[in-house]
Parts: structure tokens; C-alpha cells; sequence
């Protein structure tokens, strides 16, 4: 039936944990992974170990290399591979598509290169009339804990409201709880930002300090993220919603967060090349930080935890030495840089 299935694009952990929530709602899941034996694997061994230890998936599910055939009668596509490869595997989709498609994506990250957020990237390869609306997943769910059906609460953003009501309707249940929300702008920028803070939550935990200083990261790390955010064109009080305040809180806090492990590495002294092989999976925080860091110095944001950590990523500072410089700048106002960025946004609507 072609309403009933859902082509998933990206056989990682997210890609996997979501197709086992639309299998649990009923959906026909043709999940594609670049890798053949793995395409296999999701199809006749019906698991995925190398990034859901443990977990048996649906027959719903079904595993394929072909794009062709993942997209084939599908009335949704959900696109869920690194940021560095989306544009490459769009224009792979674009030659396939011959009806259009809900677009969703659950990427936390920004291009590198051209620092654009995956809605743009997915606007600029797929023609509208191959697209019936493009909606960002994103809030606080480690795959590792929705595989297991824990209660979770994430958002759908889009500026087209029917799109993002369709994305809410095929994935709640009763362990999947689907916000909507209008600010794609606000919930892509939190989603992948948090990830530059949790690189820092963790490289806090690798130098030995405490949840004084975890907690001034998560919150001030917020304020940088809403000032961005809010100059792209954000609606700042999503910043304190799931896909912002609960995104960051989930992720500076888990051990389950690739992000936070890698800081945690970098923060016991580990290199970046020696941490980034040893992951194996995407850890999003590197590329973006180099991302927040150029639009931050082209818009002339304020954005100092972004560039001290950029500074330990790229330049080789010492964690420690980023954290000393960042408690000794110059004293200021907790809320007034955040009061004026809101009324210039203000300003702006009206
Ligand atoms: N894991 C989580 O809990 C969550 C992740 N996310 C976000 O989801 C996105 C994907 O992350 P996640 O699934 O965790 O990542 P993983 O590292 O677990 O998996 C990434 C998948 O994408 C594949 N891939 C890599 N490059 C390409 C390419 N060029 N073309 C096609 N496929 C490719 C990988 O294949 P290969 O095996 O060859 O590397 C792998 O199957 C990220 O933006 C992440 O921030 C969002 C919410 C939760
Ligand atoms: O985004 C996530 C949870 O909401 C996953 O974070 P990591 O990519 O750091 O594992």
C-alpha cells in the first residue's frame, strides 16, 4: 500500500531506532544502507549490530543497498545519515525520485564548507515538485534508549504546518512522543549546536571537574547558541524547548552521547585523530564547531565556549587552558546580551 510505507535513508543508529518506531506503528520500512553486507545483514539476520548491539528489528523492516528500491512506493522519505554526506546522497536520491515526498531528516549537524543547515541543503538538491514538505526531527533520544522503548519526547519543525503534523502522525505512540513546532530555523540550529556543548561537557568530565561547571557550560552554552540562533532567524524561545535546553541536557549528560565521549577523550589528553578513529560512529560536534565558529566570527556573534573549544579541535589548546581563559574574561551581565538579541529579533517581525 503505498501510503503505508516509508523509505528510512541512513542504516546507523538513529536510522535504525526510527525505523523500529514506525515499524512499531504499523509502517513498511525499507531501510538503506550504503553497505551491501549490512543492507543484508538488516534484511535476513533481521539486526544491525555494529550500531544497535542486541536489538532484533521488525519484519516490517526490510534492508537494501538500492535506492530504487527504498524509494518505491514510498509516501515519506526520512533522511538520516552524517551532515558531510547529505548533499552527496540527495543528489543520488534526486536521479531515483519519480513522485514526490515528504522530506524529514533527523541530521544534527551543518554543511561544512558551505555552513548551510540540512533543510537548505535538501531545498537546494530536490526540485518542489519531488518534495510535498520538508520537516527536521530533532529533540533529546539517544537511539540506544528508544530501541529499548523508554519514554521519549521529540519535535517536528517545519514552517509548512500540514508537513510537520503528517511527520507527528507517523511516529507517535505511546513511548515517542512528537511535538510540532513552526521554527525549523531554531530547532536545526539547537539540535546541531548542542553537540559542539556536549564535546565540551565531556572534555569537563576528562579534566576531573564537577557539575558546577558542567551546569555554567550547559546554560551559558545555551546563551551562545540562542544568540546565533536568534540572528539566523530563530524564534529564541524555542532554544528552551526539547530541541534546545532538553537536546543539551540529554546530551551533556549521557554517557550514551558520541559527542560527549570524544570530549571526554580529548579532555584526558587523547588526540583528535587518535578519538575520532576510535568512535566509529558520527561524532557531529567537530565538523559544526567549525561551522559555529565561521558564522560566528561572519556575523560578528559572541560565541566564546564555540571558539574555546574550536580552539582545543583545531589549534591545539589544552582543555584546561580553554576553560582558565574562558572564567577569566572580562565581567559582564547575565541577561542583558540575551534581552537585546530578543528585541532586535522583535524588531525584525514587525
Ligand atoms: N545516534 C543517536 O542517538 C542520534 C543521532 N542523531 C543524528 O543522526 C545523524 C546520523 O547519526 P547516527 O545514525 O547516530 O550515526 P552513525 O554513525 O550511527 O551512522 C551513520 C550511518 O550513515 C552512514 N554513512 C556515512 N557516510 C555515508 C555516505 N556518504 N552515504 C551513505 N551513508 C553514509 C554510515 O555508514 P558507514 O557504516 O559506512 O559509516 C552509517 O550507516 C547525525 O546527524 C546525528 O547527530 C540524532 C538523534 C539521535
Ligand atoms: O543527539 C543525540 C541525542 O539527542 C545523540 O547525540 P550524540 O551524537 O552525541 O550521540
Amino acid at each position: 500500500m503505498m501510503d503505508k510505507k516509508i523509505a528510512v535513508i541512513g542504516a546507523g543508529s538513529w536510522g535504525t531506532a526510527l525505523s523500529m518506531v514506525l515499524s512499531d506503528n504499523g509502517y513498511n520500512v525499507s531501510l538503506w544502507s550504503h553497505r551491501k553486507l549490512q543492507a543484508e545483514e538488516i534484511q535476513n539476520q533481521h539486526t544491525n549490530e555494529k550500531y544497535l548491539p542486541g536489538v532484533v528489528l521488525s519484519n516490517l523492516i526490510k534492508g537494501t543497498d538500492r535506492l530504487d528500491e527504498a524509494l518505491k512506493d514510498a509516501s515519506a522519505l526520512l533522511l538520516v545519515v552524517p551532515a558531510k554526506a547529505m548533499r552527496d546522497v540527495l543528489k543520488q536520491i534526486r536521479t531515483k525520485l519519480n513522485h514526490p515526498l515528504l522530506f524529514i531528516h533527523g541530521v544534527k549537524g551543518i554543511e561544512p564548507g558551505s555552513f548551510k543547515r540540512m533543510s537548505e541543503v535538501i531545498m537546494e538538491e530536490i526540485p518542489e515538485s519531488l518534495r510535498s514538505g520538508v520537516v527536521v526531527l530533532s529533540g533529546p533520544s539517544h537511539a540506544e534508549e528508544v530501541s529499548l522503548r523508554h519514554p521519549t519526547t521529540v519535535a517536528v519543525a517545519s514552517p509548512n504546518s500540514q508537513a510537520a503534523k503528517t511527520a507527528q502522525d507517523l511516529f507517535f505512540n505511546h513511548y515517542f512522543r512528537v511535538y510540532t513546532n513552526e521554527d525549523m530555523i531554531g530547532v536545526e540550529i539547537g539540535g546541531a549546536l548542542k553537540n559542539i556543548i556536549a564535546l565540551g561537557a565531556g572534555m569537563l568530565d576528562g579534566l576531573g571537574y564537577g557539575d558546577n561547571a558542567k551546569a555554567a557550560l550547559i546554560t551559558r552554552g545555551l546563551a551562545e547558541i540562542s544568540r546565533l540562533g536568534t540572528k539566523l532567524g530563530a524564534y529564541p524561545l524555542t532554544f528552551i524547548g526539547l530541541t534546545g535546553m532538553g537536546d543539551l541536557i540529554v546530551t551533556c549528560t549521557s554517557v550514551h552521547s558520541r559527542n560527549w565521549r570524544a570530549g571526554n577523550m580529548l579532555g584526558k589528553g587523547q588526540k583528535l585523530d587518535e578519538v575520532l578513529k576510535s568512535m566509529g560512529m558520527v561524532v557531529e560536534g567537530v565538523r559544526t564547531a567549525e561551522a559555529a565558529h565561521a558564522l560566528a566570527e561572519g556575523l560578528n556573534i559572541e560565541m566564546p565556549i564555540t571558539t574555546a573549544i574550536y580552539q582545543v579541535l583545531f589549534e591545539g589548546k589544552h582543555p584546561k587552558t580553554a576553560v582558565d581563559e574562558l572564567m577569566d574574561r572580562d565581567k559582564k551581565d547575565e541577561i542583558a546580551p540575551l534581552t537585546h538579541s530578543l528585541n532586535e529579533r522583535m524588531e525584525q517581525k514587525h
